[in-house]
């Protein structure tokens, strides 16, 4: 039987033993090369970085936990697509430490209390990064992007807009929105709908949108805007959920998400415009952007008498000296504070509305304290003092805000490697999140911490446990807005507990959470309100 050579033996094969006999280095390469055609070329290249990407995750992942394998490239890029709260809740129950890697990122979660607290408080190695689109949307040369020392000095600036003395002067703003929202809100459940539950999600928004942008801008605005931004904002939280998506293509989310944002950029020029011509001519203060602009405008008064040689009077100096900042350096950091507020604050008023009618009688304790703050008068208006020194209806907005935190996670971005713990070093470049759930909901912290319990704000310690109080962050980047957002939602409630009845329609759904950058019930809450008669 004829045996083939070259089957059994290569070197018994005539013409293989002749080309060992010619073997060098070059001649492999080109024969291999020329054997080979595009299809094969990319295909082992494709080979080649799909082996890569898996060791680099695999080495990023290192002691901490974590899939054992990454869906080549993307990763879990389709769950950050439809975020699942049940999801993330297995994750953060997974370890201290855990990670996952989304397209060229790889993201560490720290969910423990210690953990968290560590990376808050670590400015050292990370800077708040946000999500990737976040920076195409808000301007890289935005403030909240800035590190160390610039950052510092820019908020130094920003710390007279939201002293107790300026928050005064939103209320009466606040107040007027919410009388107005809450006819609508009863035009809608009784006129327009006859009585049939709707979803009010939607509406809060709205409504929150208007409560910012009346605090931030004040009547530069007017109404038409401001139903365009709230429209259109759902479009820039949408844009924000494609986490780390790195490119912005036409017609996706984050292309209608970054036209959105620039539309509401423009808008916020606008009114700065507006606010510095009424400043200039001596108007009253009564927005955050008349505050500054007046502080721009004092300072620059000084300086100019100052450099005049005029005799000046220490006591005249304004208590800080800002620079002047251009109408869309203003607009963009009025866009952090709607960008920072508007879905935190939107989630944070769904539940209240939700957790108060499910709880008449804790509504009734809220009302009566309200009524009695405002001496019988349903319509009289509050300072910012008594609507803190109200203890139950501070306890049920404290109490929400542990409960369902709309913050859930925040995400920084390790400057240089980043040593968490003994054993883990999270490398440069990575995303770094603490998780706020775990800390609030701490059973040794706030005992039986999956029930509504306002009470553990009034006879409990709960005000003790600001190590586990997270909801607004810690460290250099705590939240700027925390005491405004706090009397803003006691207002709201106070207020709605006055004016308005309103019934929950519960579902299955309506205990769920839903993941919309910050947190919903599934069912967007579905209510019907009437007007509360005297
Ligand atoms: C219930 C409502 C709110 C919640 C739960 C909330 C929560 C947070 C959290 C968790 C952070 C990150 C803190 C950190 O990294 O340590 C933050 C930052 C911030 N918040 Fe809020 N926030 C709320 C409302 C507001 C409002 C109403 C404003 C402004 C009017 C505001 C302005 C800001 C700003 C400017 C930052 C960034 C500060 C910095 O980087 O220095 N927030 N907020």
């Amino acid at each position: 039987m004829a045996v083939n050579g070259t089957f059994v033996s290569p070197t018994a094969d005539a013409k293989v033993a002749h080309q060992i006999a010619q073997l060098n280095v070059k001649g492999i390469v080109s024969s291999l090369v020329n054997g080979m055609n595009g299809w094969t070329i990319a295909l082992t290249l494709l080979l080649v970085c799909v082996a890569y990407d898996q060791f680099k995750y695999i080495w990023n992942k290192g002691s901490i936990v974590g899939p054992n394998f990454k869906t080549p490239f993307i990763g879990p890029f389709l769950e950050s697509v439809h975020p699942d709260f049940n999801k993330y809740h297995q994750k953060w129950v997974s370890g201290p430490l855990s990670c996952v890697s989304v397209f060229h990122k790889f993201v560490v979660i720290a969910s423990t209390r210690d953990m968290a607290r560590k990376v808050f408080n670590s400015p050292t190695f990370v800077k708040p990064c946000v999500v990737d689109a976040a920076y195409k949307l808000l301007r890289p040369e935005n403030w909240v992007f800035l590190d160390g020392k610039p950052h510092v000095d820019y908020r130094k600036g920003l710390n007279g807009l939201f002293t107790r003395q300026a928050i005064n002067q939103y209320i009466p703003g606040l107040e007027e929105v919410y009388n107005d929202y809450f006819k609508r809100f009863v035009h809608k459940s009784q006129v327009e709908l006859g009585g049939k539950p709707t979803p009010f999600m939607p509406e809060f928004r709205e409504m929150l949108t208007a409560i910012s942008c009346r605090t931030f801008v004040g009547h530069y605005m007017n109404e038409e805007t401001i139903k365009k931004i709230a429209d259109d904002y759902y479009l820039i939280t949408a844009a924000l959920e494609l986490v780390n998506f790195p490119i912005i293509l036409p017609f996706t989310k984050s292309w209608y998400g970054k036209k959105a944002a620039d539309m509401v950029l423009v808008e916020f020029t606008k009114c700065a415009a507006k606010s510095k011509v009424r400043m200039a001519a001596g108007g009253e203060k009564e927005c955050i952007l008349d505050f500054w602009v007046a502080q721009m405008q004092e300072s620059e008064a000084w300086r100019a008498k100052v450099a005049s040689g005029e005799p000046v009077d220490e006591s005249e100096k304004p208590s800080m000296l800002i620079r002047d900042f251009t109408d869309f350096e203003i607009s963009m950091t009025l866009f952090t504070f709607l960008f920072a507020s508007q879905d935190a604050t939107s989630s944070a008023a769904t539940w209240l509305f939700q957790i108060m009618a499910d709880r008449p009688e804790i509504l009734d304790k809220v009302r009566e304290e309200n009524l009695a703050m405002r001496n019988g008068d349903r319509h009289a208006h509050l300072s910012l003092d008594q609507i803190e020194s109200m203890p139950w209806t501070r306890a049920v907005v404290k109490e929400v805000l542990r409960y369902r935190p709309p913050v859930i996670m925040v995400p920084y971005l390790a400057k240089k490697d980043f040593p968490i713990t003994d054993t883990y070093t999270a490398p440069k470049g990575s995303m770094v999140i603490p998780a706020t759930w775990l800390a609030l909901h701490d059973q040794e912290a706030y005992p039986d911490p999956e029930s509504f319990v306002p009470e553990r704000w009034i006879t409990g310690d709960a005000d003790k446990q600001t190590k586990n109080w997270l909801v607004f962050g810690t460290g250099p980047h705590y939240c700027l807005g925390q005491v405004y957002a706090q009397a803003n939602l006691m207002l709201m409630i106070g207020k709605a507990s006055m004016l308005l009845d309103w019934k929950h329609t519960i579902t299955p759904k309506s205990e769920e959470i839903k993941v919309f950058a910050t947190i919903f019930p599934m069912d967007d809450c579905l209510l019907t309100f009437s007007e509360r008669k005297a």
